[in-house]
């Protein structure tokens, strides 16, 4: 499941050139560790100024831009945003699985080593014993032609060194974890439904005992109450077991009632990180606002508000606009968003986002950020850069709104 078959072997291990483009941290000094957004000490994952960029025929194309977070062991993070913000590349970046057209920069440290620089059998050693992934729709993950206890042996005897009479007990344990009874091991994939397809190939994930189990938009294909299902179960495995997690859904709502922290991408970059409640509940960045308003929890009476979308589409990785990569599609854009590019800045508590209205006046001083320019007396407000109006200055991290107050 993990592995790439060996003629599609993906990873050249090319670094890129450090990417210029980075939001690792903010140029504030405040922002290192005030407001998480980058790696500390005692993760079992620390990737620090992650960059992907393809290489297609019509140019390069920057789908990764300066990522930067880490994961606690027995943690859980949620990584949110829509279609083509760059989720996916992160979780194949983690485990070396990008094409081969992919260059990478910066560096994803897996307990202390090197993902990125890793030799090739040490590699695949960690693809299982040390993370592994769950794909969204179990069929790219499992071979149609072979019976799913087949499947989930491979890796206990390739990787976990078993013997063929210990590694058919494993299965057995491993299908009970995830909840189908042992004789699905005799089961063909398309003799499953998918819900119990997805229950294999967490099965499968969990074959080599990971530390870390990364899932990409792992209920995708699935209907609701299968969902719902799958969801649980994997959060009780990955509780249970200590594992840590790293979710990536373009559901907010989903990733907060899971995680434990938020992680929002835009245009390849994070663009808000902190505690999942209050990421979900009162976001500082306009576009995890407005993520959070597309996806309201289902049954909450509190956020008891019709799904809002997003007017607009992501920008073109390629041509990304001046300024603020979300300033064009921003309800809340100041004039200043077209000129600033925004990094990660600590935006009160333990979060931060890539937004200059989180900076006090102090801070824009620091960052070299303009200030928020001051409303005329009596001028028309014609510029859609610049419906800050009256709210045009940024509130101080301190005094954070509420989550009223930022929609
Ligand atoms: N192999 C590739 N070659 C060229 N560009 C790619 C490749 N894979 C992804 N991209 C581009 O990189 C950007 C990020 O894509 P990615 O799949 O990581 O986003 P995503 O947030 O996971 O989207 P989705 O939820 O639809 O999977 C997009 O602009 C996409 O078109």
């Amino acid at each position: 499941m993990n592995e790439p078959d060996e003629r599609d072997e993906r990873d050249t291990g090319e670094q890129a050139a450090p990417d210029a483009d980075r939001n690792a941290r903010g140029p504030v000094g405040e922002a290192a560790g005030a407001g998480g957004g980058g790696p500390g000490p005692g993760e079992y994952l620390q990737v620090a100024d992650l960059s992907v960029t393809y290489r297609t025929a019509g140019g390069d194309v920057p789908a990764v831009r300066g990522v930067s977070f880490g994961l606690q062991p027995g943690s859980k993070l949620g990584v949110a945003g829509e279609s083509g913000c760059g989720k996916s590349t992160v979780a194949l970046a983690l485990l070396r699985l990008l094409p081969r057209t992919a260059r990478t920069g910066g560096r994803v440290l897996l307990d202390g080593e090197d993902v990125l620089a890793m030799r090739w059998g040490r590699l695949r050693a960690v693809r299982w014993a040390g993370a592994s992934i769950v794909f969204q729709g179990a069929m790219h993950s499992l071979n149609p032609v072979h019976r799913v206890g087949a499947q989930i042996a491979e890796p206990v005897l390739l990787h976990g060194g078993a013997k063929p009479a210990r590694a058919r007990e494993r299965v057995a344990e491993l299908l009970e974890q995830v909840g189908l009874p042992a004789w699905r091991s005799r089961s063909y994939p398309h003799e499953l439904s998918g819900g119990q397809r997805q229950r294999a190939v967490i099965a499968m994930a969990l074959a080599c005992e990971p530390r870390l189990i990364i899932a990409d938009e792992p209920t995708t294909a699935l209907d609701v109450m299968i969902q719902a299902q799958i969801l649980r179960l994997i959060d009780d495995l990955v509780t249970g077991l200590d594992i840590s997690m790293l979710m990536i859904s373009h559901d907010l709502s989903v990733l907060a009632d899971t995680c434990d922290r938020l992680a929002v991408m835009y245009a390849g970059r994070i663009v808000e990180e902190g505690p999942a409640e209050e990421v979900f509940a009162g976001a500082r960045h306009p576009y995890s606002a407005a993520l959070s308003a597309a996806f309201p929890r289902v049954g909450d009476p509190a956020s008891r508000r019709a799904p809002r979308g997003l007017p607009g589409d992501p920008p073109d990785p390629a041509a990304l606009p001046r300024g603020c990569s979300f300033g064009p599609r921003c309800p809340e854009a100041q004039q200043r968003c077209a000129e600033v590019d925004p990094v990660l800045w600590p935006a009160g508590g333990r979060r931060s986002a890539a937004c200059v209205r989180v900076l006090s006046d102090e801070g824009a001083r620091a960052a070299g950020v303009p200030p928020a320019r001051p409303r005329e007396e009596g001028a028309a407000d014609t510029s859609r850069l610049d419906r800050g109006g009256e709210d045009d200055r940024a509130p101080a991290p301190d005094s954070a709104p509420q989550p009223e107050e930022t929609r």
